[in-house]
């Protein structure tokens, strides 16, 4: 439920009242638009098509999974597996399509380096060029898979960390309060900079907080690639290990007592003293695969934040007043 006073931001006129709003699906929209003028900037809404195109993909492929297996299913002409194909078709056509324009662009002399997919093609074509010999670079299908990774990797995470966050500060309004303190002392009614998200403490400790207690990849998965030794155990080679990473942060050895509480507090020394182990907080991975876009995520839904919280309080609709987190 949001609440908002009759007020004037930004030269924009806000009315106040209270509403009921689902705030996922506007998460998710949010998030979408996000990445897809990221990654693909002025081809913003042809990017917006594909990944519409991966969403209903990807729902389709999960309803597969939930079935039982029959080994070579996925290969019948049933009207699923055929949508999911017709589906694949357009939104390579439409990333073809794009590729091909920007490459077309760069030939020509265009400076195409404001968005991902400039970036990558730039620095594709440049390593082609100084390494014809030795490698050539990504391919096509390569840069096509990069895109689609995007959206999988950069939408979706992102707006359930910003559900999340929203459900937690309804419920621990002493909480929300102290954040919209600090924003509205750091920002005024001014729309925020990058430079000065990067000074809110407060905020950095909610967000932290939630990605412990409610982090969007609950698991990783690794696979030896050797025969090695892990915890005292011998693997061979091959073995999938799965990282539970939602059980390390709720584990109770080394969060303590109150691990299932909401306390941003515990955060208040920096992530190091959060806990008795310092990498037992993983919501982004760690190592050689960590998120290449944590820095990323955290700007955009410190952002999110601020423009919500300069002009909106909220609180849990009526049908939620009695969930339990
Ligand atoms: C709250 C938001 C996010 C969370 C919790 C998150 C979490 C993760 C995690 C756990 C991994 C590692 C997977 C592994 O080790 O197997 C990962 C990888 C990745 N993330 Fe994120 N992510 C978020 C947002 C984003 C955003 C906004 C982007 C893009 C702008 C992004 C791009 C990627 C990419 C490309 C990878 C693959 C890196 C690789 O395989 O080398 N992520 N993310």
């Amino acid at each position: 439920m949001l609440r908002g006073a009759d007020q004037q931001v930004d030269g924009v006129h806000w009315f106040g009242g209270s509403y009921e709003v689902d705030c996922w699906p506007e998460f998710k929209s949010l998030t979408g638009d996000v990445i897809s003028r990221t990654a693909f900037g002025s081809s913003y809404l042809e990017g917006r098509r594909v990944f519409e195109l991966q969403a209903e993909l990807f729902g389709r492929v999960m309803k597969c999974i939930q079935k039982i297996f029959i080994p070579g299913y996925m290969y019948l002409p049933t009207e699923n597996n055929r949508k999911m194909h017709q589906i694949n078709k357009e939104i390579e056509s439409i990333l073809r399509g794009m590729i091909g324009k920007r490459m077309q662009a760069m030939k020509e002399g265009e400076s195409t380096k404001d968005d991902l997919l400039g970036i990558l093609l730039e620095s594709n074509m440049r390593h082609t060029e100084e390494n014809s010999q030795s490698s050539q670079g990504l391919t096509i299908k390569d840069i096509m898979e990069e895109c689609k990774l995007f959206y999988f990797a950069g939408a979706d995470t992102t707006s359930v960390l910003l559900t999340w966050t929203i459900l937690l500060l309804s419920m621990h309004p002493e909480w929300q309060d102290r954040a919209r303190k600090e924003i509205l002392g750091l920002f005024g009614e001014n729309k925020p900079e990058n430079d000065g998200l990067s000074h809110l403490k407060i905020v950095t400790m909610i967000l932290y907080e939630v990605l412990r207690l409610y982090p969007p990849f609950i698991e990783l998965k690794r696979r030896t690639y050797k025969e090695m030794k892990i915890g005292g155990v011998t693997y061979p080679a091959g073995v999938i290990i799965n990282l539970p990473v939602l059980f390390i942060h709720h584990d109770l050895e080394i969060w303590g007592s109150d691990v299932h509480e909401f306390k941003p507090e515990r955060f208040s020394g920096g992530i190091s003293k959060a806990s008795k182990d310092p990498g037992a907080f993983l919501p982004f991975g760690w190592g050689p695969r960590i998120c290449i876009g944590q820095n990323f995520a955290l700007l955009e839904a410190k952002m999110a934040l601020c423009l919500i919280l300069q002009r909106l309080e909220f609180e849990l609709a009526p049908t939620l007043k009695n969930i339990r987190v």
